[in-house]
């Protein structure tokens, strides 16, 4: 990962500091299908997990067989993890636009592990990419040839969620790696935002989506300067606020 950010091996550790493991989760979720919830839960209310993005550096996630390997039409359960993207074959540039996003599911591949992207490892990577920009902004200012940077395209934490199937249950394991408490959050800046951030900042409070992001740039100067908040501390604010049903 360090080397895919344009940065030495290893850079990551130090990035992230140390003790991240004491606070990085793994969590074994059950869902059960939509049919078996008691009849007093609305469909409204039959949630899996609402859209949000992981918090912390990356997720790897296991999730159970959900579809049956029948080949009659209709086999396939609707249900399970869908990312908020463009859907294959769509037109590039499609999503940096804002259009054409929808739900796509994720589909279960025998021994596969599934590697997700948080907003912490999605800030540092969108800051080291405006970093680079500037300088090889300042290289062709001061004359220099075209530098010897390479463009890079920062590190994106989708939107995703879980829905419930209508007859199968599903069991998946999630591995949250966080960085450590006491790192500092990436200042980025606000350029470039992305569909899901539009949403983010278009609710106030009432955040479409539940994000790291919203609230950590809520907490930052009209000039982007760094927030006064580690990443423990707002993992603890946004644990502070996640509601049990
Ligand atoms: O159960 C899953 O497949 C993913 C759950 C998830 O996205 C989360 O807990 O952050
Ligand atoms: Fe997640």
């Amino acid at each position: 990962l360090s080397l895919a950010l344009g940065r030495e091996e290893g850079w990551l550790e130090e990035a992230c500091g140390e003790g991240g493991e004491r606070i990085s989760l793994l969590r074994a979720f059950h869902y059960m299908s939509s049919s078996s919830l008691p009849p007093s839960v609305p469909p409204s209310r039959a949630l899996g997990s609402s859209p949000h993005t992981d918090w912390g550096l990356f997720t790897i996630i296991l999730q159970q067989r959900q579809e049956s390997t029948g080949e009659e039409e209709g086999d396939e359960e609707e249900g399970g993890l869908q990312f908020r993207g463009r859907p294959q074959g769509a037109r590039v540039g499609a999503r940096e636009e804002g259009e054409e996003m929808e739900w796509v599911r994720v589909p279960w591949v025998a021994e596969t592990l599934i590697v997700n992207c948080g907003d912490f490892l999605a800030m540092l990577s969108e800051r080291l990419v405006a970093e680079g920009k500037a300088r090889a902004g300042r290289g062709r200012e001061e004359g220099r040839e075209g530098g010897t940077e390479k463009e890079r395209r920062p590190f994106h934490s989708p939107v995703h969620r879980v829905t419930l199937s209508p007859s199968r249950d599903r069991t998946s394991l999630v591995f949250f790696f966080y960085p450590s408490y006491d790192a500092p959050m990436p200042a980025t800046g606000r350029e470039g935002l992305r569909e899901e951030r539009r949403e983010v900042g278009r609710g106030g409070k009432g955040h479409k989506y539940n994000t790291l992001r919203g609230e950590s740039e809520e907490t930052r100067g009209e000039g982007g300067e760094a927030s006064p908040l580690t990443f423990g501390e707002h993992l603890a604010r946004k644990w502070a606020g996640v509601k049990s049903s």
